[in-house]
C-alpha cells in the first residue's frame, strides 16, 4: 500500500524520518501554499501534516476525499476545524509533549525580560544610546505569579517560578487542593489568582470558554502594574482591552508570543515601549520540533499501517495498559454491531451497550465507537469510522448509552448491545472464550455458541418437526453447504430460531425461498 503525505508547514526533517524511513509514503513538503492552493492539492492526500501556520479549515476538509489524517507537529489544534474532520471521519493526531519544556524555558525567559526589560535596554543600546535610568526592573523574587491553566506547560512554569523564589497561585478547572499541596503552590478561583498575582501567566488552550478570558473586567480586578505573559494562543487576552490597560498604567508590562492574527505586524500593542513580543516561537528549538515531527510521524505512519495511535485528538485516548485489555474485543464488538443491523432493518432510536466482567473495570468508549461504527456499516458503508460513528449516531438522533454491570452470565466477559427500534428490542451478546475467539452466545433470549464471521443465516421458525429439515433440504438444492447449525427455542412448540453459519453467501433470491417454506417466519443472511 502506499500513501500520499502532504508537510504544508516547516517540519523538522530530522523529525520527520520516520515517516522517510517508513514504506510506502510519497512525502511531499509544500510550506508555500495559499489557503485556495491547498483546497486544491488536498485532493490527492492520505495525511496532511502542520503546525499552527497552516489554518485546516472545513473548506479544506470537505476537498479531500482521500484524506485520512491530519498530524499537528505541536499542541494546539485551533487552526484545525476539528468539528469537519470529525464529521468526515479524519483523525486528528497531535504532539502534546514534544515542545513542553521550551514552551515553558519560553514563558520564563518572557517572565524575566518582561520584569528587567530586557528588549527595550537591548534596543536602547543598539540605537547608540547609554540609558541606565530607563530600564529600573523589578525583582521575581517574593512577588506572586499567577498561573491560570495548569496542565503540561503550566505545571512547568509554576515549578521553574518557585526556582525564582516566587510564590505561585493557579487556577485550572482540574486542580485540587491536595495537587497544589504536593507541587507547593496555591490554588484559587480565576479572580483569586487575578487579584493576588503581580505576574500573570496564561496556558491554557483557546477554547470557547477561554477566547478573551482575559478581558476589561479581568484586568479591573488586577493589582496596579500587574504584568502579564502569554506564550498560550492568541486570542485568549482581549488585545484591545490589554492596549487599553496599559495605555491607563494598569497593566506595566506585557510579554507576547502569540497574537489573534498571526503574523501580528503592525498592530497597535507594538507601538506600546511597556510591550516586549517574539514571533511565535514558544516552542522554536531544535529539540522540540525533533521531538513533536517524530511523535506526528510516528503517529501518522501507525495509523495508516492499521495501528493505535498514541495522541489522538478527536478520539477519547486510552493507555496503553486499557488499550490491551480492549484491543481484542475491537472487532467482536463491531461484529455485533453488523450482525443486529442485520437482524433488524429499522430505524435504530436507541443503542443500550451493557459491558459486563472485567471489561465493566475499563474505558470501554472505543468498543462503544466499534459498535456503532458495526451498526451504522449497514447504510453508512465505509463512511463511518471510529472517528465520526459517535458524531453520526448523535446525528441520526440515536440515543447511546453504555452500562457497566456484574453480571456475566458465567463468561469473564460480555458485551450485550441492545437496540431499540419502533419495532421492540433486539438484543446481541458475544464474548471472549478463553482460546476459542469470538463467539456470539445469545441472540434476542437465545443461547447460541456462533463464531462471528464468515456467512450466517438467521432463521425464526415454529418449534415444530420437519421445519429444520425443510431449510436443510432446501439449501441443499441450492448447493449451500452448512458448516454449523444451532437450535434454540423459548418454548416447546413455540417460537425458536436456528443460526446456521454455511460456506457461501446466500443471494437474496434464496432467502425468498426460505422464506416461503411450511412454519419459517424469518430468515436473515448475514455476512460478518
Ligand atoms: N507559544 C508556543 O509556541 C506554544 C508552544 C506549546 C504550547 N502552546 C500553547 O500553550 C497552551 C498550553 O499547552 P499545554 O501543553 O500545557 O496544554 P495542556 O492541555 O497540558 O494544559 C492546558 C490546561 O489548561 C486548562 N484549562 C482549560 N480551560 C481552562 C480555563 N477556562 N481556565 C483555566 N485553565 C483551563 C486545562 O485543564 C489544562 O490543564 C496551549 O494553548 C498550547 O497551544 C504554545
Ligand atoms: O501549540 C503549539 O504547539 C505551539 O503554539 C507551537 O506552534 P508551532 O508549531 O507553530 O511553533
Amino acid at each position: 500500500m502506499s500513501f500520499n503525505i502532504l508537510i504544508s508547514d516547516p517540519l523538522s526533517e530530522d523529525g520527520i524520518f520516520p515517516l522517510r524511513q517508513a514504506e510506502g509514503m510519497n512525502i511531499v513538503v509544500d510550506t508555500t501554499c495559499t489557503p485556495a492552493e491547498l483546497a486544491e492539492k488536498i485532493r490527492d492526500y492520505d495525511a496532511l501534516l502542520v503546525r499552527s501556520q497552516t489554518q485546516v479549515t472545513r473548506d479544506i476538509i470537505e476537498n479531500a476525499p482521500n484524506l485520512k489524517i491530519i498530524g499537528r507537529a505541536g499542541v494546539g489544534v485551533d487552526n484545525i476545524d476539528l468539528d469537519a474532520a470529525t464529521e468526515h471521519g479524519i483523525i486528528v493526531v497531535n504532539a502534546p509533549d514534544g515542545n513542553t519544556n521550551s514552551a515553558a524555558e519560553h514563558t520564563i525567559a518572557m517572565l524575566t525580560a518582561l520584569a528587567r526589560k530586557i528588549p527595550q535596554a537591548f534596543n536602547s543600546l543598539k540605537s547608540g544610546e547609554w540609558d541606565r535610568k530607563s530600564f529600573i526592573g523589578v525583582e521575581l523574587k517574593n512577588k506572586t505569579l499567577g498561573v491560570i491553566g495548569l496542565g503540561r506547560i503550566g505545571a512547568e512554569v509554576a515549578a521553574r517560578a518557585k526556582g525564582q523564589r516566587m510564590n505561585v497561585i493557579a487556577y485550572d478547572p482540574f486542580l485540587t487542593e491536595e495537587k497544589a499541596k504536593k507541587m507547593g503552590i496555591s490554588s484559587g478561583t480565576v479572580e483569586e489568582v487575578l487579584k493576588a498575582a503581580d505576574f500573570i501567566t496564561i496556558h491554557t488552550p483557546l477554547l470557547k470558554e477561554t477566547r478573551n478570558m482575559i478581558n476589561a473586567e479581568a484586568f479591573a480586578i488586577m493589582k496596579e502594574g500587574v504584568q502579564i505573559v502569554n506564550c498560550a494562543r492568541g486570542g485568549i487576552i482581549d488585545e484591545d482591552a490589554l492596549y487599553d490597560a496599559i495605555v491607563s498604567k494598569k497593566v506595566a508590562g506585557a510579554a507576547l508570543d502569540v497574537f489573534e492574527q498571526e503574523p501580528f505586524v503592525g498592530h497597535k500593542l507594538l507601538t506600546l515601549p511597556e510591550v516586549i513580543a517574539t514571533p511565535h516561537l514558544g516552542a522554536s528549538t531544535i529539540e522540540a520540533q525533533e521531538s513533536v515531527a517524530i511523535d506526528v510521524s510516528h503517529d501518522v505512519v501507525t495509523f495508516l499501517n492499521g495501528g493505535a495511535v498514541r495522541n489522538p485528538v478527536n478520539l477519547p485516548s486510552v493507555s496503553k495498559e486499557v488499550l490491551a485489555k480492549i484491543e481484542p474485543f475491537f472487532d467482536l464488538s463491531e461484529k455485533i454491531g453488523i450482525f443486529l443491523s442485520r437482524l433488524s432493518n429499522k430505524v435504530i432510536e436507541e443503542v443500550n451497550i451493557y459491558y459486563a466482567g472485567e471489561l465493566a473495570e475499563s474505558d470501554v468508549r472505543p468498543l462503544t465507537r466499534n459498535t456503532l461504527k458495526g451498526l451504522l456499516k449497514r447504510n453508512l458503508g465505509e463512511h463511518v469510522n471510529d472517528v465520526n460513528a459517535k458524531y453520526l449516531a448523535e446525528r441520526f438522533g440515536i440515543k447511546v448509552n453504555e452500562h457497566k454491570t456484574s453480571t456475566t452470565k458465567g463468561f469473564s466477559n460480555l458485551i450485550t448491545v441492545e437496540i431499540t427500534t419502533a419495532s421492540g428490542i433486539r438484543r446481541v451478546s458475544g464474548t471472549l472464550l478463553n482460546g476459542l475467539g469470538a463467539r456470539i452466545v445469545k441472540v434476542d433470549d437465545n443461547l447460541v455458541d456462533i463464531s462471528p464471521e464468515g456467512h450466517l443465516l438467521f432463521v425464526k421458525h415454529k418449534d415444530q418437526p420437519g421445519a429444520i429439515g425443510r431449510v436443510g433440504t432446501m439449501l441443499a438444492v441450492e448447493n449451500i453447504n452448512i458448516a454449523t447449525m444451532q437450535v434454540g427455542r423459548s418454548t416447546v412448540g413455540g417460537d425458536a430460531i436456528m443460526m446456521l453459519t454455511v460456506d457461501n453467501h446466500v443471494k437474496q433470491e434464496n432467502v425468498s425461498r426460505l422464506k416461503e417454506l411450511e412454519d419459517i417466519y424469518d430468515v436473515i443472511a448475514i455476512d460478518l
